[in-house]
């Protein structure tokens, strides 16, 4: 498990150990570790130009004993030091060992020749603006010099947190540093995991100064694949079709038939049981086309789905419309007493009757930022800038499990930590790709697992299979369609289990 924290609870984790250890040693093991992590990002050190964007508090204090130990190295580094004051100690140690450093000029930072042209020769850049002390969006002249390093040609490094990213967050408010690496102490901030802060970071190195025994629980954790590994339902010498689960879904409409043959797909391969599809004649007649392995039945919103046969958890929503008939069908599904994923249309029209979600069966939801804006009543940009703040609302509000989709996908419950998906990529950004997730995941419920771990299991597989999809033997990547996605999860599941 990887655990990722709040900048409080890192503070104060540091507050504990510093009391124990003599004054500058975690501030020394950082620089430390965050030169080793330069040179190794440099082809060699002697001789490279390093450039410091050095901010007023302890993470420019960071940069300056790390630039100090690179030009001992023989690097040639010079430090803007972007406020009146910088780490008296980090800038006395920079100019001991042959560093060089200076104020800013007087006018805008990137009108000056000397900067601009410092930025461009630059190798390597090291970001410390501001680390887990910085809030609100970054002021000038620190977001004019996250600009500078956002168009340069050498490796970014962020010490720390890049500059502008809530840490604890990551959340963007302004500008903020895009960064190649960030070598980040003591242990992983929650908003290098989750975006937009996540895709400023780029890789994540973290660096060991001794924080782990007196760390809390974490808040932000992300599960590696050796934990979804043994989450997975696996079957038993005793299993047959319907202890291993069945699995019903609700979806498509004459309208959309495709997103009912993705979600079966999705349930269908990952290992279900049995999937019993439930819809209007259209989808039925191209889910059986398609999964002759599914049951089939063609039902009319007022019937309900008591005569659909016994599930063991329920798939509502990809494709059905949002008209009164699927209003009624949702209605028919939450009042069954098995948990229920609620996706796509299944969220719109729940939208409008939201107090469905109160069940004392589980209930996941798997919304996308629009999706969970319209049940939260706020603009899908606010849910995509604050992903960690609407998923934990949305669960505490409605007494759910959150899975939100997007560039990072998280999942929220109440009482638990949030849990970060880090499998994903861009090319699962099209069409019908989240019919097969909604697919993949409730096949997990039927198998028995907990929301939280059926949603988590889901997002991480349903990556590693577009990441396959995407990626070819000739190695490069090419586009997806989310059918691929389905048809690689085998693979993708045989890889995770036998640990390659
Ligand atoms: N506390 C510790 O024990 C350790 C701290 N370390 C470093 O210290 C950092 C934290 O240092 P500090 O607490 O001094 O804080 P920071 O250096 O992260 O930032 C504080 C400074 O940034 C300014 N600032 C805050 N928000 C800003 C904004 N939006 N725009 C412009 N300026 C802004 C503040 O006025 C203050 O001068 C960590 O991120 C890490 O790099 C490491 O040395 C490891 C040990
Ligand atoms: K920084």
């Amino acid at each position: 498990m990887l655990n990722a924290y709040t900048s409080d609870e890192i503070r104060a984790a540091e507050r504990k150990l510093m009391a124990r250890l003599p004054e500058g040693t975690l501030m020394g093991r950082a620089a430390a570790g965050l030169a080793v992590a330069c040179a190794r990002a440099l082809p060699r050190v002697y001789g490279a130009r390093v450039l410091l964007l050095v901010g007023a508090g302890d993470n420019g204090g960071d940069t300056l004993y790390a630039g100090a130990l690179l030009a001992r190295r023989g690097a040639r580094v010079d430090a803007v030091l972007a406020a009146p004051r910088a780490h008296a100690g980090g800038l006395a140690a920079l100019r001991r060992a042959g560093g060089r450093a200076a104020g800013l000029p007087d006018g805008p930072p990137d009108a000056d020749p000397r900067l601009t042209g410092l930025v461009r020769r630059a190798d390597l850049i090291m970001d410390g603006l501001v680390g887990i002390g910085g809030s609100g969006a970054l002021r000038e002249p620190y977001a004019a010099l996250a600009r500078l390093a956002g168009g340069a040609p050498g490796v970014v490094v962020a010490v720390d947190v890049p500059s502008g990213v809530d840490a604890s967050t990551g959340e963007i408010a302004g500008e903020a540093v895009r960064a190649h690496l960030t070598v980040t102490f003591g242990a992983v901030k929650a908003g290098l995991l989750v975006d937009p802060g996540a895709s400023r970071a780029g890789t994540l190195l973290p660096v060991d100064i001794g924080l782990g025994p007196d760390l809390p629980e974490p808040g932000v954790v992300a599960l590696t694949g050796a934990e979804v590994a043994g989450l997975l339902p696996r079957p038993g010498a005793e299993s047959d079709k319907y202890r291993r689960g069945v699995v019903g879904v609700v979806a498509g409409s004459d309208r959309f038939t495709g997103a009912a043959v993705l979600a079966v797909g999705g349930a269908v391969r990952a290992g279900a049981g049995l999937v019993r599809f439930a819809g209007a004649a259209d989808p039925v007649r191209q889910v059986r086309a398609r999964w002759p392995e599914a049951v089939t039945k063609i039902i009319a919103p007022e019937e309900g789905v008591a005569e659909v046969g016994r599930v063991q958890a329920w798939v509502l929503g990809p494709g059905m419309g949002t008209g009164d008939g699927a209003l009624e069908l949702a209605r028919a599904v939450l009042a069954t007493d098995v948990p229920v994923l609620v996706d796509a249309d299944g969220l719109t029209v729940t939208a409008r009757e939201p107090g469905l979600l109160r069940r004392r069966a589980p209930t996941l939801i798997t919304p996308h930022a629009g999706e969970l804006g319209r049940l939260l009543d706020v603009p899908a940009g606010d849910v995509e800038a604050r992903r960690l703040h609407h998923a934990r609302r949305a669960a505490a509000e409605f007494g759910v499990t959150v899975l939100l989709k997007g560039s990072t996908t998280v999942v929220a419950e109440e009482g638990g930590p949030v849990r970060v998906n880090r499998t994903g990529t861009p090319w699962l950004a099209t069409g019908g790709t989240g019919d097969v997730l909604a697919g993949i995941a409730g096949a997990y419920l039927a198998a028995g697992l907990a929301c939280a771990d059926a949603a988590a299991c889901a997002a991480h597989v349903h990556g590693l299979a577009g990441r396959a999809a995407a990626t070819g033997p000739e190695g490069g990547e090419a586009p997806i369609a989310a059918m691929d996605v389905a048809e690689r999860l085998p693979a993708a599941v045989r890889a995770l289990t036998s640990g390659s």
